[in-house]
Parts: structure tokens; C-alpha cells; sequence
């Protein structure tokens, strides 16, 4: 396997709390990674720092060796898409505007007909293409999500035409969606992995991290305390201790949709 981002004892302080406390992490191409853990344990904050949107108080970021941080905007553009939990607009913009949005900064090499391609692809993919001349404003919560997933697909098949090695990161996508297009958005997550992306989603639902991982992050107060294989993660003595709750671990085997999406 091939590491495109390493996290090498990240930490985040703020309010003079730790939020994230000496994260060790690596996302391999053609990887599904999950990060799981309770409210407040440090997923989104982590999942920020790893793509460069805040700067580690400790530690370092590596994506393909360099800091992060250093890399200039426009670059990151090609190297990784980000779609965060939650993302209000203020001004009218049509459906299409926004899923365009990932490929405006990154698509100069693209004639204009090919990023249009590109975004209605996208928009396809993620079951938005009805919408694309809706007012962004008036459309529902999972309908708005959906246009983000467009949104980072766009700006990844944008990016594929001068970044082979790409990442996706995803903090609570399917928070707002039905269980069709949760399925559908994993399934499309996967597929992404299945062709050499680096893949991270911040998720909550055990089960279905379980099902799509290649790889589980448990994050606990600001800590990664397990990382690895589903089955090896998920023992209900860790989800007695991290989420205060006693559960039977998930049972599902890995990707118990690929058979029914591909
Ligand atoms: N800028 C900040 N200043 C102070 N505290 C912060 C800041 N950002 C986040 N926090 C706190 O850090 C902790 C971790 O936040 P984070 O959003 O990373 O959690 P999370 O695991 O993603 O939670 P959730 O599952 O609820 O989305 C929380 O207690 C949050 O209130």
C-alpha cells in the first residue's frame, strides 16, 4: 500500500483543552477509512487538520511528504476534495452553481463543455441531476448534502486530469440522507477507494462503518484509541468504555453492499 497522507503526533489545543492529543495516522491510496467515536471525542477536528483547514498546535501533516500546510491552495485543490458537515450558502446560487464549484479554482487545463461534463457527471452520480436548476436555498437538507457530494466528485474528476494520488474527505455525509442514498453515497465512497482514492469519512452509524471500512479510527477524547480492521476495533469491552453503552459488536461483513451497487 501507498501512504498519500500521514498524520505524525497530530495534536490541536484550544480554550487550553486538547482537542486532539498526539493522532499517528495514515491514509493509504485505495483505502476506506472511518473515523467513529462519540460527540465531541475530536473527529471533525481531526478530520480538519488532516486536510489542511487548521493547523496542528503539535505534530505534522504529511501529504505526499510535504506539510500540508505549505502547499498552496490551488495545489490542495487537485490533491484532495472536502466535504464538511455542514455548508450554508448566502447567496441564491442554482444547484449546478455549487456542484460547479469544486471544479472553477482547478479546471483551467478543462475546456468549458468538459467541466460542464464533469459537473453533470457528477451530479448524476449524486442523484442531484433533477435539481441542478433549483435555488440551492429551497432545497432540503439531504438534497443540499447530495449537491455537496456532487460538489467533491466534480472537483475530484477535475483533479484526476493533473493528480493521479487524490483524497476525499467527508465529515458526516449521509448525516441528512435517506437509507437509499446513505447506501448509495457509501457505495459511491467505496467505488472512489476501489480506484486508488484515499477515502476518510467521519460517520456514527457502527454498523455501516463497519460494513464500508477498510480501516476503523476510534477517537476518544481527543485520543485515537484503536485503529484498524472493523472486527478488530469494534469489541464491546471499547464500546462499553468509549460510548458508555453495552452493545454486541456489529456483525456485519465488510461491504455488505458491493454486490448490490457494482
Ligand atoms: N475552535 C474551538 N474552540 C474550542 N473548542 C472547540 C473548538 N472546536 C471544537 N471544539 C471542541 O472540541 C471538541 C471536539 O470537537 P469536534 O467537532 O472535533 O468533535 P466531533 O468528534 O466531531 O463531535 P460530533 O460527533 O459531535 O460532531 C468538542 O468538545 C468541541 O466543543
Amino acid at each position: 500500500m501507498s501512504t498519500i497522507l500521514g498524520a505524525r503526533q497530530v495534536s490541536f489545543a484550544a480554550d487550553r483543552r486538547l482537542l486532539v492529543d498526539k493522532v499517528d495516522l495514515s491514509l493509504e491510496a485505495g483505502t476506506f477509512t472511518v473515523v467513529i467515536g462519540p460527540n465531541g471525542a475530536g473527529k471533525s477536528t481531526l478530520l480538519k487538520l488532516l486536510c489542511g483547514e487548521l493547523a496542528p498546535t503539535d505534530g505534522a501533516v504529511l501529504l505526499n511528504g510535504c506539510p500540508v500546510r505549505s502547499i498552496p491552495a490551488w495545489r490542495l485543490a487537485h490533491l484532495r476534495a472536502v466535504m464538511p458537515q455542514a455548508s450554508d450558502l448566502g447567496f441564491p446560487f442554482k444547484a449546478v452553481e455549487v456542484a460547479g464549484l469544486g471544479v472553477e479554482g482547478i479546471g483551467r487545463g478543462l475546456s468549458r463543455p468538459d467541466r460542464e461534463r464533469l459537473v453533470d457527471e457528477a451530479m448524476a452520480d449524486a442523484d442531484v441531476a433533477h435539481l441542478a436548476g433549483r435555488n440551492y436555498q429551497t432545497l432540503s437538507g439531504g438534497e443540499r448534502q447530495r449537491v455537496h457530494f456532487a460538489r467533491v466528485l466534480a472537483q475530484l474528476k477535475a483533479g484526476r486530469s493533473v493528480e493521479a494520488r487524490q483524497i476525499l474527505f467527508l465529515d458526516e455525509p449521509i448525516a441528512s440522507l435517506d437509507l437509499k442514498h446513505q447506501l448509495a453515497l457509501l457505495a459511491q465512497a467505496r467505488r472512489l477507494a476501489g480506484e486508488g482514492f484515499a477515502v476518510l469519512a467521519v460517520l456514527h452509524d457502527l454498523q455501516l462503518a463497519a460494513g464500508v471500512a477498510d480501516t476503523l479510527a476510534l477517537m476518544h477524547a481527543g485520543r485515537l484509541v484503536a485503529c484498524g480492521a472493523p472486527y478488530q476495533v469494534l469489541t464491546e469491552d471499547r464500546l462499553a468504555e468509549v460510548f458508555g453503552v453495552s452493545l454486541t459488536a456489529p456483525t456485519l461483513p465488510p461491504h455488505p453492499w458491493r454486490l448490490a451497487t457494482e
